[in-house]
């Protein structure tokens, strides 16, 4: 949504995490007539300040505003109404009332004394602050539902009938439709608005009754609604026309979805209302991480569900070795600088340099099921190599995780995650990057993958890569690169070695042994005496 003006809009369901989810700043909200008591009422008119939080309305979790409506019979009504002497001429009375549809101006939190009255209709005598009757019928439905409505009350029981059946006749209690939703019962399960049983209770020209005690029509929105630009309006839902004139409003692309429902799917949890929908996952995953779907057949595809891979091509063992001797910068430059893994994984250790083969672990964050899975599939040169499927730096490895790996010929370990019992793993001469040293313990309970294709701080890392690590950080080399990315190391490094030489003796300098004076002065790199220098180089 932009900063335009708010959509008139019946509905009256913006909670607190709506805001935060759907709603820009500057953009105004605007309320229905709520009940003085029922569900409806549970919902509230706020308006948003910024995009960090709401307006004046009350604390997080109570998601009554200040600005609420209420519906409330009179005192004398209500013993008019103890007394059975209910007359045809008494109404409840609005207090504080607003004309649906007016918007509450940004910045501001709709209240009573700020009120809009109408300007046309029965209502349109409404000032702020005076009570006022209104009648029961009311007039606050928008044009375009004047028809559902006629409809929908030529289905209510007599009123004799309702008082009999009303429960707390003291109270200005609103009455429940007299028509089940016909999928279930239209329980507290309707008022939560789930599922497309909230649509038929919306829309009156679906032939339900909305009316509340004094014959207002009430609207519920959908606690899952998703806004989007309106530019995406045209063709996003089915029932865009149908909703948008129950509206009153254009139903063309211009109509403002977030008058539209999410189609079916949506997930249950506002504060992800904005995944799309997915596949129910088979899997436990505590809705930690968000898996990254690729389409079926794609090479990788498989990293969609937890898997072990057991069979894995490993980069020859003698490149790995040659390479190792290497270290991380030398096999980064001869690379052409590529497969570095960010400065954020740090050594534990100093002076270790070590490569192994990659066997790679993919696992939910705080939990280490997988590292354990994926000790069985190590052998000797190996190096574990673990991601975390969201940020953590949770003390997922220690030392008895290195102790099994050390007995298999497991060369080290890199992670994104923590790492713990450092005195010992240093003790045991076993080396370990990581981003975290935090003794904060895991637990076993996700399933997560081993040997399928991972990211370790910007570097992807297939099983059977060569990862080298040292003091400078982890480079990872593809295993079908392992050859000529160790002649280029090779090459380079008998490169540096003449320049060390030269260097160490003093017989020439860089900037000539390659050739960087030239550069510089196509550059524009001048050189001045300081007195020059202190002239303004003039
Ligand atoms: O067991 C764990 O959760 C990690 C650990 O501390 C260890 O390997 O020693
Ligand atoms: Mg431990």
């Amino acid at each position: 949504m932009g900063s335009g003006a708010p959509v008139p809009s019946a509905h009256s369901g913006f909670g607190n995490q709506d805001c935060q989810q759907n709603l820009a700043p500057g953009t105004g909200v605007w309320f229905a007539v709520s009940g003085s008591t029922g569900h409806a009422s549970r919902r509230a008119p706020v308006a948003i300040r910024d995009g960090s939080g709401h307006g004046r309305g009350r604390a997080s979790g109570d998601q009554r505003p200040r600005g609420r409506l209420r519906l409330a019979c009179g005192r004398r009504d209500r013993r008019r109404h103890a007394a059975g002497r209910a007359g045809h001429g008494r109404v409840p009375e609005l207090r504080r009332a607003r004309r649906v549809g007016q918007p509450v101006a940004a910045g501001q939190v709709a209240r009573g004394d700020q009120a809009d009255p109408p300007r046309r209709g029965r209502g349109r005598g409404i000032r702020p602050g005076r009570r006022h009757r209104i009648p029961r019928s009311g007039r606050l439905p928008p044009a375009g539902e004047r028809r559902g409505r006629r409809a929908a009350r030529r289905r209510l029981p007599p009123r004799a009938a309702h008082r009999r059946a009303h429960a707390h006749p003291h109270r200005s209690v609103q009455r429940r439709p007299p028509r089940r939703r016909p999928h279930g019962a239209g329980g507290a399960r309707a008022r939560a608005g789930h599922r497309r049983g909230q649509l038929g209770r919306l829309l009156p020209h679906e032939g339900r009754d909305h009316r509340g005690a004094a014959g207002v029509l009430l609207r519920a929105p959908p606690t899952r609604a998703v806004r989007l630009p309106s530019r995406r309006a045209a063709g996003h839902h089915r029932r865009l026309r149908p909703q948008a004139r129950g509206h009153g409003v254009p139903a063309g692309a211009e109509a403002h979805v977030d008058l539209l429902h999410r189609p079916r799917g949506a997930p249950r949890r506002a504060a992800q209302a904005q995944r799309r929908p997915q596949p129910r996952s088979r899997t436990r995953d505590d809705g930690r991480g968000v898996h990254a779907l690729l389409p079926p057949g794609h090479r990788d595809a498989c990293v969609n569900r937890p898997v072990i891979v057991t069979d894995i091509a490993r980069a020859d063992a003698a490149t790995v070795d040659a390479l190792a001797a290497h270290g991380v910068a030398t096999v980064h430059e001869a690379m052409g600088r590529t497969g570095l893994v960010g400065p954020g994984i740090r050594p534990i250790q100093d002076g270790a340099r070590t490569a192994g083969t990659a066997v790679t672990v993919l696992q939910a964050p705080g939990d280490n099921l997988m590292i354990h899975a994926a000790i069985e599939q190590c052998r000797a040169g190996d190096i574990l190599v673990v991601a975390t499927t969201s940020p953590s730096t949770d003390g997922a490895f220690g030392d008895l995780f290195a102790t099994a790996l050390t007995a298999r010929g497991v060369r080290g370990l890199v992670t994104t995650g923590g790492v713990r019992d450092i005195a010992d793993l240093r003790d045991m001469g076993f080396p370990v990057w990581s981003r975290a040293v935090h003794a904060q313990g895991t637990v076993k309970a996700t399933p997560g993958s081993v040997n399928v294709p991972i990211v370790v701080e910007g570097a992807v890392v297939h099983a059977g890569d060569v990862v080298i690590a040292d003091d400078d950080g982890v480079v990872v080399v593809p295993r079908a690169s392992a050859e000529a990315a160790l002649a280029a190391a090779d090459a380079r490094v008998a490169k540096e070695s003449a320049d060390r030489e030269a260097y160490g003796s003093g017989r020439e300098l860089s900037l000539d042994r390659k050739g960087l004076r030239p550069l510089l002065a196509e550059l524009g790199v001048t050189y001045l005496s300081q007195a020059e220098y202190d002239d303004g180089g003039r």
